[in-house]
């Protein structure tokens, strides 16, 4: 299995503006932090990546698939978790939300049971699994959303903005989460610290790819010159 995300000369118009301008990038890193100004492109990039957003131009590749025309498959291997965690909420409880993600994948009931309290368990949710999804407070319900996602286990995983509603401590908790999972991660983040953990860091300025390298270095040139 390859892990390589490429793109090759992507721009991604909207009706009055650039979103993304000329961007070609290979990437085939394990984490990989996407950071950048406000309206910088960096969540237009993250959309891409599963076929949410379509080039205007360019081509994108996403472990050999084209996200355009092989979205459905790539969906399926591709875990995308929303800035917003109530856009990604379907069910009214917490177990039967993160169960939801298991559905058509023939498993039996004691394995989806198993599964969905294991990752909650894992993520801090263990005590929530019957509460109403839509009863916890905004980071839980980030936490729930990120449970939701691992729990059909991506080969993928596009975080846009995971850690905006969290404490310190789950904040952490989130941070550990993704240096341990196995998969491949994009990680679209205004947490410089969690950039700097990761394995290679890009930065958008103005929907350009301006920098793409060791994260630290990067950070330091986004601190120097445009933060
Ligand atoms: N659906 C849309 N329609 C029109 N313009 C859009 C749309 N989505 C994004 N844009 C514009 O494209 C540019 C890039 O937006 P994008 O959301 O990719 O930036 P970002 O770096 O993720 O920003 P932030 O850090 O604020 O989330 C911005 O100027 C934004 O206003």
């Amino acid at each position: 299995m390859t892990r390589e995300i490429s793109l090759s000369g992507v721009s991604v118009d909207y009706e009055n503006r650039r979103a993304l301008i000329d961007v070609t990038t290979r990437l085939d890193a394990h984490r990989i932090a996407v950071i950048g100004a406000n309206g910088s492109g960096k969540s237009t990039f993250a959309r891409l990546l599963n076929g949410l957003e379509t080039p205007t131009s360019g081509t994108v590749s996403v472990h050999g698939l084209d996200p355009v025309r092989q979205g459905k498959q790539l969906r399926r291997r591709v875990g995308f978790i929303f800035t917003n965690p109530d856009a990604q909420i379907v069910m009214p409880t917490v177990a039967e939300d993160v169960a939801f993600s298991l559905r058509g994948r023939g498993l039996s009931k004691s394995e989806i049971a198993e599964r969905v309290a294991s990752v909650l368990a894992d993520n801090g949710l263990g005590d929530h699994a019957d509460a109403p999804a839509h009863s916890l407070s905004g980071g839980q319900k980030q936490l729930l959303a990120i449970c939701s996602v691992l729990v059909s286990e991506p080969e993928l995983l596009v975080a846009d903005e995971p850690t905006t509603l969290l404490d310190a401590a789950n904040t952490r908790r989130i941070a550990d989460l993704f240096a341990r999972l196995p998969q491949q991660i994009v990680l679209v983040t205004h947490n410089l610290r969690l950039a700097e953990r990761c394995d290679v860091a890009l930065l958008f300025e103005g929907g350009r790819l301006v920098e793409q390298g060791e994260p630290t270095d990067v950070v330091g040139r986004y601190e120097r010159e445009f933060a």
